[in-house]
């Protein structure tokens, strides 16, 4: 579990759950929010973040780094996330500007550690190590059946011009991908004071809402702030 963070005058929240829930218009959502009150807050996301970061990024995602197994991919998880967590989220907490990151550690121990099969002791050193005592005020989970966001990241690539073939979703990999969700679900379960899971199953704009709620009432310095 990890610790509550000391108080420090900006805030650090972090977006969690499968693909295709939402975290990227969501955080973009909130960034606006934010500002509206007042709130002088960056945009970031995992893996990457920082030139390093988004090197690191590239190799994981192109596949090179697939046969090295989910091991050696929380490590290279973990060495971006200390280089991230370095020059880009510890300095910005730092000067008072708030943080919001699509994808953190939660990722790392759902995909690699609770899905992948790596120990829980490698994934609590190495978020020891890349944490730094950065730990999240606040994570939301958004949470929704998979096969629900697999259809709508294919609409929309659909709606974007690209030509999709045959089924994409078949039956193992959606079953991966329910087990990945229930995983979520356990590290909000075991970090309650840390983790909000919403239903991401609404309208952009009440999940927007339902978001804004859970943020303004967390943190009491929003209260009170007039929206500009
Ligand atoms: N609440 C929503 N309802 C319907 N479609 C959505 C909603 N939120 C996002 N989308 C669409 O679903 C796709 C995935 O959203 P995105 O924010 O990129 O998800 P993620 O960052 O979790 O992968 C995008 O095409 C986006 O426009
Ligand atoms: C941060 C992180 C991401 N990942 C995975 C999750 C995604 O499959 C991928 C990041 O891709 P990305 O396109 O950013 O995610 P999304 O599809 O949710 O918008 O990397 C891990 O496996 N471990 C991690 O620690």
């Amino acid at each position: 579990m990890l610790e509550a963070p000391p108080r420090r005058p900006a805030r650090f929240i972090t977006f969690e759950g499968g693909e295709g829930v939402g975290k990227s218009t969501q955080v973009r959502r909130l960034l606006g929010n934010l500002a509206k009150h007042g709130i002088d807050a960056v945009r970031t996301r995992e893996p990457g973040g920082t030139p390093k970061a988004e090197a690191i990024r590239s190799f994981i995602l192109q596949g090179r780094s697939e046969a090295w197994g989910a091991g050696a991919e929380a490590v290279l998880f973990a060495a971006a996330r200390l280089d991230h967590v370095s020059q880009l989220i510890g300095p910005n907490l730092d000067k008072g500007t708030w943080v919001l990151s699509d994808r953190f550690c939660d990722s790392t121990r759902a995909y690699q550690g609770l899905t992948g099969g790596v120990d829980d002791r490698l994934i609590d050193a190495l978020e020891n190590l890349a944490l730094d005592g950065h730990a999240p005020d606040l994570t939301i989970m958004l949470d929704m059946d998979p096969e629900t966001a697999f259809r709508r990241v294919e609409q929309r690539a659909v709606e974007d011009g690209l030509q999709l073939t045959g089924d994409r979703f078949e039956k193992e990999e959606l079953d991966w991908h329910r087990r990945l969700r229930q995983n979520f679900l356990d590290i909000a379960r075991n970090n309650p004071e840390r983790c909000v899971v919403i239903t991401a199953e609404q309208p952009e704009e009440a999940l927007e809402a339902a978001i804004w709620d859970v943020v303004a009432t967390r943190f009491p310095e929003l209260q009170g702030r007039a929206e500009a």
